[in-house]
């Protein structure tokens, strides 16, 4: 589903890969969490599936295609099969609820029939039935995340990306948008999420990779924020002049 052999990415003016010798499968329908400290490439990982970036080295398949092979005028036609959703909502102000859902519809030139059957269908699972005509500002943070969350999947991706999707969110709203983006997942939706959020991984107990300074130091299958393979170091007490630890 998602393939990365030996990627690198190097940005101009930066000499430090954003992504080093990156090599991972991602499967159909799993749901994964990118993890790592601030600028350890995870949000870069993600524009490269994205074919938003293109690596410095190596191949990346999504999809069964060689992103380097695709040419320029076939990415839009690859992306329709990719959902994105960002810690930011990224909505249209102006535009109601549903005619931000419909947009997306709109640009890749689904019919007038289509959308008004598939936005309400969509909204109604992200829990937005009743408030298709509010305009963004009216809505809380947790909907507006929930009406980028629809507009994202109401083409029925393949794979769905989440850059810090709760980032804006308060732990109880971050936890109703992660039961959502499960039920996603179940439905055989491949998922994708960069995230600091620590209580969130260690709750949902899925695969886990950690990029610490774009290279890969753990990939567990049911992994919590934090690696849990490497055992506590304990600092030894000072010697003493019997040769003893210090007692306290
Ligand atoms: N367009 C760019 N040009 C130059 N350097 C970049 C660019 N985008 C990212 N970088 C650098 O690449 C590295 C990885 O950045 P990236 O945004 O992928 O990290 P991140 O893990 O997503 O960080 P955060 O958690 O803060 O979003 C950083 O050193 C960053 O400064």
């Amino acid at each position: 589903m998602i393939r990365f052999d030996q990627v690198t990415k190097l940005y101009a003016g930066n000499n430090r890969p954003a992504l080093n010798s990156v090599t991972l499968e991602i499967l159909r329908g799993e749901f994964v969490f990118l993890v790592g400290a601030s600028g350890s490439g995870k949000s870069s990982f993600l524009r490269l599936v994205l074919k938003e970036e293109n690596p410095s080295k190596g191949q990346i398949h999504v999809l069964g295609q060689n992103l380097g092979k695709l040419t320029s005028r076939k990415v839009p036609y690859f992306r329709r099969n990719l959902g994105v959703v960002f810690q930011d909502f990224r909505l249209l102000p102006q535009k109601s609820v549903f005619d931000n859902v419909a947009f997306s519809l709109q640009v890749i030139g689904k019919s007038k029939g289509f959308i008004q059957e598939a936005v309400p269908d969509v909204l109604k699972m992200v829990g937005l039935a009743g408030k298709s005509g509010r305009l963004p500002h009216e809505l809380s943070g947790g909907e507006q995340q929930r009406v980028a969350i629809a507009r994202a999947i109401v083409n029925k991706p393949a794979i769905l990306l989440a850059d810090e999707p709760t980032g804006n969110l308060d732990p109880s709203t971050s936890a109703g948008i992660m039961t959502l983006l499960e039920r996603i997942s179940g439905g055989g939706t491949t998922v994708l999420m960069a995230t600091h959020d620590a209580g969130i991984v260690d709750q949902m107990k899925r695969r886990v990779i950690e990029l610490v300074s774009g290279q890969i130091v753990r990939d567990e299958r049911q992994g919590g924020y934090q690696t849990q393979a490497l055992p506590v170091q304990r600092q030894a007490p000072p010697p003493t002049e019997t040769g003893l630890g210090a007692q306290r």
